[in-house]
């Protein structure tokens, strides 16, 4: 029967297509003893054949999409699957003790579970508990009948239903067969959501109750522009769906022509409308869609995509290529954001009541100077390749700041003293995501070279909402004058100081943000690479000394984001 629900648009874009669950399926069973323990044995041999081919196609397709390194994790799997240690131990459970091939299976991997996790002083069998772990979930779901989600293995047109997904599982999706995805939870700046837009792939998250609302291989259409989603659609549904999809594509079409013209303002004033990247292979999008520079390389994804620190030579090859790739447009290089909602499996950070409130970014940083020197001297060789700019993320405090600078200077001289090539041109900014940050922003100015507003954090802080809470996602106003306040505050300021400000997160690209923000004299606008184009089409129909008079309204008289929003909307852009 058709259903309607409606989430938060989180990716631009129409899709139609059947649901693909990507689902823990539930593996509760009971405890029995068996009669016949040969059978049961079979029924053990059957689950785990079906484990092993089902690991091998797996691996081969990690090989091709993640490369044989990342995919030797898999071999480790279908080894324990081969032990007859382990394998033995589980049919021994059987035999001696009736117990039915799933208690036994568990009460095995338990076992060896405990022990490996015992070794403290050995990091590397200590692993080992996991690849145990991931394994006998496995086999449970097949002797349960209930097979886990591959989604690694999709090859087909599908829509996939989450409850959640985590940056890498965004990281694996197929664009060629998933046409968009749905959760259950979330926020429009969560980073599964910013990763979706770069990956253009629709998406529609925070709908609540997704997971229950639609089954496996149900058709749904998706609309990523308007947060609609409808469950078993009528053949008129999926009509107006395809429909919306055709006038999109020629929207995208249209746009596309704007590829090599400048971001200019109808009164002709210029505006720097630059990408935000996670990784080097996002430049294939900057480059199509004619951003002028990177204002944000979120170099996280380089520590998380990795399994262990990344080295400094190989930060070295991923700036460099990217630094060469855009040269001479500038690049703001953001050192390592961890924490929050993102994870390093190799850097255990302390179990923490607030993530988003704790150890992260720039703390991690000065905390982890080994860290931080590596990053900074991958930098500083790379800078001799490009028009680098270094950004510091959550700086909160002016002595933050002049402690990551110091630190900085510190390694440009090892590296001068030691002949290295390094560019004497580098401009040092900081990311204004923090309310104490953006009030103080007069002070900061006289310090730093350049501003990036991080409107998803600046915004989650000033308001006290999480980003990623559907239930607080009202919340998220970067239209209400206390937001453009700040915002102005911190252009006013720099500009004051004869610097720039910019701005990377994801109001920047928002068409109803553009306006005002044209009007308060922001210089940088990065975005999703895939806004590029729109935002330079939106510019070209305005007029700065208009947008002026309107920011000027929207910061002093409206007193609700609603207001704001209508205010913009009048225009008719
Ligand atoms: C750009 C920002 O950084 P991130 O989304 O990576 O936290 C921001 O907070 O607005
Ligand atoms: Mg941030």
């Amino acid at each position: 029967m058709t259903k309607q629900l409606k989430g938060i648009a989180a990716s631009d874009g129409v899709a139609t297509a059947k649901a693909y669950m990507l689902v823990q399926p539930d593996l509760s069973f009971s405890q029995s003893k068996i009669q016949d323990p040969d059978q049961e044995i079979q029924r053990l041999h059957t689950a785990l054949d079906q484990s092993n081919s089902e690991l091998k196609l797996i691996r081969d397709k990690a090989v091709e999409t993640l490369g044989e390194d990342e995919a030797q994790v898999f071999d480790a799997h279908m080894m324990i699957l081969s032990d007859p240690e382990f394998t033995g131990a589980i049919e021994t459970k059987i035999k001696d003790d009736k117990d039915n091939a799933e208690a036994a299976l568990k009460s095995v991997s338990d076992m060896f579970i405990a022990t490996f996790e015992a070794m403290t002083d050995n990091p590397y069998m200590q692993e080992r508990a996991a690849d145990v772990r991931d394994v006998s979930t496995r086999v449970l779901a097949h002797l349960l009948g209930r097979p886990l989600p591959n989604p690694a293995l999709i090859d087909e047109e599908v829509i996939v239903i989450a409850h959640d997904l985590t940056p890498s599982d965004t990281a694996q999706l197929n664009k060629k067969y998933v046409k968009a995805f749905v959760t259950d939870i979330g926020g429009r700046t969560a980073h599964s959501a910013i990763m979706a837009r770069s990956l253009e792939i629709p998406a529609v998250v925070g709908t609540q109750t997704i997971t229950q609302d639609v089954k496996a291989d149900e058709m749904l259409t998706v609309s990523g522009l308007t947060g609609e989603v409808t469950v078993d659609p009528t053949p008129e549904q999926i009509e107006q769906a395809k429909a919306e999809e055709k006038a999109y594509t020629e929207q995208k079409a249209e746009w596309a022509t704007l590829k090599t013209a400048a971001s200019v303002t109808a009164d002709g004033k210029h505006f720097e409308v630059s990408a935000n990247i996670g990784t080097p292979k996002d430049l294939d999008g900057v480059l199509a869609n004619g951003a002028e520079g990177v204002g944000l390389y979120r170099t996280e994804f380089l520590y998380m995509d990795s399994a262990e620190l990344p080295t400094e030579d190989d930060q070295f090859k991923a700036y460099k290529q990217v630094l060469e790739t855009m040269n001479p447009k500038p690049v703001v290089v953001r050192t390592m954001d961890i924490g929050g909602d993102k994870h390093l499996p190799y850097l255990p950070l302390p179990e923490e009541q607030n993530p988003f409130l704790g150890y992260r970014a720039i703390r991690i940083s000065l905390d982890r100077q080994d860290i931080f020197r590596t990053q900074l001297r991958a930098l500083l060789r790379a800078s001799a390749f490009g028009n680098l700019r270094i950004m510091f993320p959550m700086i909160a405090t002016i002595q933050e700041f002049e402690q990551a600078k110091q630190v900085f200077l510190e390694e440009k001289d090892k590296l001068i003293k030691d002949g290295v090539k390094v560019s004497d041109s580098i401009q040092l900014g900081i990311m204004i995501e923090i309310p104490a940050a953006a009030v103080l922003a007069d002070q900061f100015a006289k310090r730093v070279d350049f501003f990036s507003i991080g409107t998803n954090d600046l915004i989650q802080y000033s308001m006290a909402a999480d980003r990623g809470n559907e239930h607080v996602s009202y919340l998220y106003q970067p239209y209400n004058p206390s937001i453009l306040r700040l915002v102005k505050h911190v252009i006013d300021s720099a500009h004051k100081e004869g610097k720039w400000a910019g701005m990377c997160g994801e109001a920047a690209g928002d068409p109803i943000m553009v306006p005002l923000l044209v009007g308060m004299g922001l210089d940088e606008f990065s975005m999703s690479a895939t806004s590029v184009l729109k935002v330079r089409s939106l510019m070209k129909k305005l007029s700065t000394t208009e947008m002026a008079k309107l920011s000027e309204r929207a910061i002093t008289e409206s007193i609700s984001n609603d207001d704001n929003k209508k205010l913009v909307e009048a225009l008719n852009l």
